[in-house]
């Protein structure tokens, strides 16, 4: 069997256009164009691709843009100050701190300074729990735009077993809790999770999300599950050159699974679509106007 592959960037694609309209109907009805804010410290070139994309589709789907450029040795009671400010502004209804920050900073505490209302990642504290305890939450925009692709392939997934592959706060966790919302029997694995590939072939559903390139190979899939790809992977390929790669082995998963993502091209695309789908939801709930539809979990 050769899986289905799911594709993310024309699903992201989907997500913007639907974005865009909304974004024209609330200026028409409202005057209110939403504003997201980004802030990126020091000159990670990997980070700096991925906030001139976020800026430039910011921009498409007819939302405002705020860039901030800080340099590497920005002082963190510099950067709170910003975060004050942006927090104080009325036209930034989002907020991304780009992470990682630099060592010298305290991220937590960068992070919970952030107006958990204009906290487009989830990431703050009370959206962790908010979500956590099944209340209505900004959902971190990767575990968000992951739920949205296994939805629109499986529809209903109550009994399913999941396997979540990583315990980060940034997509681990909050994925687990997202498909606990959906009543799937979740398990979350990990590098001390022993007999880790047993364990991942109970899966109907799973998410890697480890950062290790090519770790999940054919023989821990269940043939027909759906295997989400959350890794990006920059690793060597010929010519000097370099490729992206996922944390699943795809050429092999791809023989096995019912269904997978690419990458590039799956959960990447998603993970900015939403990141636009929350601030329009910022925007929206800061206005005390109904939520975007079929845009929040
Ligand atoms: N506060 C914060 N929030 C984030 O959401 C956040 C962050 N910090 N720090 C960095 C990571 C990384 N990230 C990506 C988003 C989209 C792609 C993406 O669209 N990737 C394309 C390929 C892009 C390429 O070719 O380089 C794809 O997978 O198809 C990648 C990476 C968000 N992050």
């Amino acid at each position: 069997m050769t899986a289905t592959i799911i594709d993310g960037k024309a699903f992201a694609a989907d997500i913007r256009g639907r974005v865009a309209e909304q974004v024209t109907a609330l200026k028409a009805a409202h005057g209110i164009t939403p504003g997201l804010a980004v802030v990126l410290v020091g000159t990670d070139a990997a980070s700096e691709v991925y906030v001139k994309s976020k800026g430039r589709m910011t921009g498409e789907v007819g939302m405002e843009s705020f860039s901030h450029r800080l340099p590497e040795e920005t002082s963190e009671a510099d950067l709170l100050a910003l975060v004050e400010q942006l927090n104080a502004d009325r036209s930034v209804h989002g907020i991304l701190v780009q992470l990682p920050l630099p060592c010298h900073m305290n991220s937590d505490a960068v992070i919970n300074a952030i107006d958990p209302a204009k906290d487009v990642d989830g990431f703050h504290i009370s959206n962790v729990g908010l979500l956590g305890t099944g209340q209505k939450a900004m959902v971190p925009c990767t575990p968000l735009g992951c739920l949205m692709m296994l939805r629109d392939h499986l529809g209903d997934m109550s009994g399913k077993e999941a396997v979540v592959i990583g315990r980060s706060n940034i997509v681990g966790k909050p994925m687990a809790h997202l498909l606990l919302g959906e009543n799937c029997t979740v398990s979350i694995a990990h590098s001390r999770t022993k007999d880790i590939a047993d364990v991942v072939r109970r899966a109907d559903i799973v998410v890697a999300a480890v950062g290790r390139p090519g770790m999940v190979k054919s023989d821990w899939i269940k043939p027909g599950a759906t295997v989400i790809d959350v890794g990006i992977n920059r690793v060597e390929a010929e010519g000097g050159k370099t490729r992206l790669v996922g944390d699943v082995d795809f050429d092999e998963v791809r023989e096995v699974a019912g269904a997978i993502t690419p990458v590039p091209g799956g959960v990447g695309p998603m993970t900015i679509a939403c990141l636009l789908a929350n601030t329009l939801t910022a925007a929206c709930r800061a206005n005390g106007l109904p939520e975007p539809e079929g845009l929040t979990v």
